[in-house]
């Protein structure tokens, strides 16, 4: 991964209003390469799996380091996102759990629901969540690629 992240961003209607503030602050950050935004538009009524797996389908390609994905509670849009081979999303309202999600898990999916966490924590969530990079040579690789070889069918 190029030390500047390559995000997509996506949301349903609940989701709107913080995707599209979001947007604008990974636009203005200077960890962020590109931002790449899925939908929906302001009038947009698309279901937040489309959304979602539109989002999943450009991670998993490697057309996006990671993407952030907001729906009413964020649980959704991680459930979907997850149906993707090779996803990990998580949903994260705190500051910790930011972080593992990063360090512990290399989950490329961010996902909070807009009528849950407050705008200006997410906005702090999302600096710091910008500032963390997986360390594949950590004791948490070897447990983030027990997932992988399930999902591969080559576990033991
Ligand atoms: O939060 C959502 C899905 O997890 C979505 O924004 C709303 O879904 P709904 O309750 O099924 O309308």
């Amino acid at each position: 991964m190029n030390d500047k992240l390559r995000i997509v961003v996506g949301s349903d209607d609940a989701g709107y209003d913080y995707k599209e503030i979001l947007k604008k602050d990974l636009q203005a950050s200077e960890l962020v390469e590109s931002v790449q935004d899925v939908g929906v538009d302001a009038d947009g009524h698309t279901a937040y799996p489309k959304v979602a797996i539109a989002a999943a389908e450009l991670v998993a390609a490697g057309k996006a380091d990671r993407a952030l994905l907001v729906c009413g509670t964020g649980l959704g849009v991680a459930i979907a996102a997850n149906k993707v081979k090779g996803i990990r999303a998580v949903t994260a309202h705190d500051s910790f759990s930011v972080e593992r999600a990063i360090l512990s898990n290399n989950a490329q999916v961010l996902t909070f629901g807009q009528r849950v966490v407050g705008l200006e924590l997410a906005r702090r969530l999302v600096r710091e969540w910008l500032t963390y990079r997986f360390d594949t040579t950590s004791a948490s690789a070897a447990k983030v690629e027990l997932m992988c070889a399930y999902e591969e069918g080559t576990a033991a």
